[in-house]
Parts: structure tokens; C-alpha cells; sequence
């Protein structure tokens, strides 16, 4: 669904993505691993269309994104950024509704379209529909912009560290939204630092250290030694942690 073919990305001298080459299926979850530092966002964002390569060419559906229209691009990727910026005093559903502005709806259809009901539902804002969105707390304004993306209804969905900010039961909820999402046949690739969600929800697992993927393998075989490799630190499988579950 989703390709990257040798892509490089270079800015202001500096190159943030090294020969990155990675496919992303549809109906799979993969997780972008990698310390901080490590090129996950500047991946999303070219996988994204927001960032033209350098070198090498992003590829969705078989289509060079950089041919793409803004619109038919973002009717077809969703993406959640990481970084949210100050909401305006603007109800939470108006907010998630500009999801739907890549279809040019008028804004009372894009307000009341299933899309963004069905939206505010999953990430569990129903109760908060009308509160102005700038006061919002931070785990409610990541999910208000997961409703945003979600509200697009494409083929594929980017979130970058869609649950840093959450709570363990809505971390899980939203986890399993994109599991649900998998099985309906999208393609998802969520930037992800929690090795226990992204082991347990993701099918696929791409590693990246220092601007370029070192692994790209299913997610139940990242090993201990990668982790050591990748983040310098050991791991143990230890019963009797606390772990969020259910
Ligand atoms: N415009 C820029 N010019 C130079 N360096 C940049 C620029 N933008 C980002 N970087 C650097 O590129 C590297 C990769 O950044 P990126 O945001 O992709 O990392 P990341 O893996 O998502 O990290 P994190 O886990 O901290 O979010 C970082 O070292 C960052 O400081």
C-alpha cells in the first residue's frame, strides 16, 4: 500500500533519513521503533506526502506521492502529527470535523457526517463534543487530533506516538481502534516508544537508529539483543509486573 524506495532525506546540510526502503501493507499495524533522535517523524512525514525526499521516491498505491494532489493525497493518508499545536475556542467536534476537508464538504455536512461521529466515538470524546477544545487536557487534545485523522476514513492512517499522553485504559482503547482498523483492511503506521503495546498490537515492527531502518521484521521477533543494540538498554520478561491489560 505504502512504499518507500531508497529514500533519502537531507535539510539545512543535515541528512535526517538515510536509503530508507520499507513497504507497509494494507490490513497490517506496523510500529516505528527507534530512540529519540532517530528519524521516526521524518519517516512518518515523508510517508505522509509533508516532506518531499530527497533522493528516492514514497510510493502509495503504486503512485509517486510527489504527483499526487494535496487533496486526493490526503484522502488517501491520514496522519496525526506529534506535535499538537494551541486549540482555538472551537467546539471539539468542529475540530475533529476538519478531518474532513479534503472532500470540500460544507462545514454543517462535514459537522454532522457519520465519519466524524463514528470518529469522536472511537477515541472516546462523545462526552465532550461541545467543550471549547482549547481546554482540553493534553491526553484528550492527542485523542481529538487521532479524531481528526480518524474522521478522513482513508486507506491509510499515520499517528505519530498516538498514545504517549494516554492513560493505560485509553492507550489500550485506541490500540485496539487500530487493530480494528487492520482487520477492516487499512494500512497503519504509528511512531510508538511503549515496546509492550507496540510487541502486543503491532504486526510489524520497523527499527530505525541514527536516520536509517536497522530491522524491519514482524513484531514478535524483536529480540532482546536489538533492543540492547538499538536503545542501549537490557531487557527482561518479568511476570509480575504491573502491565495494563485487557
Ligand atoms: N530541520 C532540521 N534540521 C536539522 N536537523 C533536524 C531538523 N529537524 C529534525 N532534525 C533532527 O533530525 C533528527 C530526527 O528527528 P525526528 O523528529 O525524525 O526523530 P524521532 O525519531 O521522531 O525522535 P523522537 O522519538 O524524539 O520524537 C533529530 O536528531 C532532530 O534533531
Amino acid at each position: 500500500m505504502l512504499e518507500t524506495r531508497d529514500v533519502t532525506f537531507t535539510t539545512g546540510g543535515a541528512t535526517l533519513l538515510h536509503h530508507a526502503s520499507a513497504g507497509f501493507e494494507s490490513g497490517t499495524v506496523t510500529g516505528l521503533l527507534g530512540p529519540n533522535g532517530a528519524g521516526k517523524s521524518t519517516l512518518l512525514k515523508l510517508l505522509a506526502g509533508l516532506l518531499p525526499p530527497t533522493e528516492g521516491a514514497v510510493f502509495c498505491d503504486g503512485d509517486d506521492l510527489t504527483h499526487l494532489n494535496q487533496s486526493r493525497r490526503a484522502r488517501r493518508i491520514a496522519y496525526m502529527p506529534q506535535d499538537i499545536p494551541p486549540f482555538p475556542p472551537m467546539p471539539v467536534r468542529e475540530i475533529a470535523s476538519l478531518g474532513r476537508l479534503p472532500y470540500a464538504e460544507a462545514p454543517d455536512v462535514a459537522l454532522n457526517h457519520p465519519a466524524v461521529s463514528m470518529a469522536m466515538g472511537l477515541v472516546g470524546l462523545d462526552d465532550l463534543a461541545t467543550r471549547p477544545a482549547s481546554r482540553l487536557s493534553g491526553g484528550e487534545r492527542a485523542r481529538l487530533m487521532l479524531a481528526r485523522a480518524l474522521a478522513v476514513e482513508a486507506p491509510v492512517l499515520l499517528a505519530d506516538e498516538p498514545v504517549a499522553a494516554l492513560d493505560p485504559a485509553h492507550a489500550l482503547s485506541v490500540m485496539r481502534v487500530f487493530r480494528a482498523l487492520a482487520a477492516e483492511g487499512r494500512c497503519v503506521v504509528l511512531v510508538i516508544h511503549d515496546l509492550m503495546l507496540a510487541t502486543r498490537f503491532c504486526d510489524r515492527l520497523v527499527v530505525m537508529k541514527e536516520g536509517a531502518i536497522r530491522y524491519a521484521l514482524p513484531a514478535e521477533a524483536l529480540s532482546d539483543a536489538m533492543v540492547r543494540e538499538v536503545y542501549g538498554v537490557d531487557v527482561r520478561r518479568v511476570e509480575g509486573a504491573v502491565v495494563p491489560w485487557g
